[in-house]
């Protein structure tokens, strides 16, 4: 059985976002992620993870102004000072909170502008050698254009291609399956032949993006090729629960 995560981002909305942590340990996770903890004290988050015995999986890095729009700052030539500046504050917060994981989002970008892309790979290698230095690995995601139009990275094997062509040994795939079907489909055959780059998995059903088992694929045999192809890290619950968190929780007992 996998390790699950409880995304904090998503679920337990019903509290305040400092009290998701116990929440999600008294549920029985073992370990959270959250999109971005940049609202809180990196120190404060750390007692809460203390206090409630649980794991960090992931967090992203600073988006950029998310209200305004931004979904990341890495394939944007005009924005390149705002990004390492954004990837400092990353840093800082990973080396207080503690992560195996940082998450690099691309931005809003035409995935063809050769400036956007010479621009991404030069601030996705300069994110690698940072995180690196720090023990902490760097995933990049690509997400389905539905959810978020013009995000540069659209592509599975494009994706690849890239983490391939740049050969960083601290840059891996974070594979949603959620976006992964949306996209492409195929979800086994990706699983097993993208294994070896594999960074960090996250789930959702799909098309709701509500509890695993609740959509148009078999969550339950996903699962279980995870373990078949021995992936080891944290599988990220990435949805937006259907109605209060805990009495969606019902598929765990399943898995
Ligand atoms: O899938 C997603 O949307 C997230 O994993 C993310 O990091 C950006 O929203
Ligand atoms: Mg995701």
């Amino acid at each position: 059985m996998p390790k699950f995560a409880a995304n904090l981002t998503l679920m337990f909305n019903e509290l305040p976002f400092l009290e998701r942590f116990k929440a999600a340990a008294d549920a029985g996770f073992s370990a959270v992620e959250y999109l971005f903890p940049y609202d809180y004290p990196p120190q404060l988050i750390a007692e809460k993870l203390a206090a409630a015995s649980v794991n960090q999986a992931l967090f992203n890095m600073p988006p950029g102004d998310w209200a305004a729009g931004d979904r990341g700052l890495a394939s944007l030539p005009e924005r390149s000072a705002e990004f390492k500046k954004s990837l400092a504050q990353a840093v800082a917060y990973a080396s207080i909170i503690g992560t195996p994981l940082l998450h690099m989002m691309a931005g809003l970008a035409p995935s063809d502008q050769p400036e956007a892309m010479a621009t991404y790979l030069d601030n996705l290698k300069h994110a690698a050698d940072a995180t690196g230095a720090i023990g902490i690995g760097l995933v990049i995601e690509p997400i389905n254009r539905r959810d978020m139009p013009g995000y540069f990275l659209n592509d599975f094997d494009r994706t690849v291609d890239l983490i391939h062509n740049l050969g960083h040994p601290n840059v891996r795939l974070q594979f949603d399956i959620y976006h992964r079907q949306i996209m492409h489909g195929d979800v086994i055959t990706a699983l097993r032949n993208l294994a070896p780059v594999i960074g960090h998995i996250q789930t959702a059903s799909v098309p709701w993006r509500h509890e695993p088992t609740t959509g148009e694929l078999n969550d339950l045999l996903i699962f279980r090729e995870i373990d078949a192809i021995g992936y080891c890290g944290f599988v990220g619950c990435e949805y937006r629960p259907m109605a209060k968190t805990e009495d969606g929780l019902g598929w765990l007992q399943l898995v």
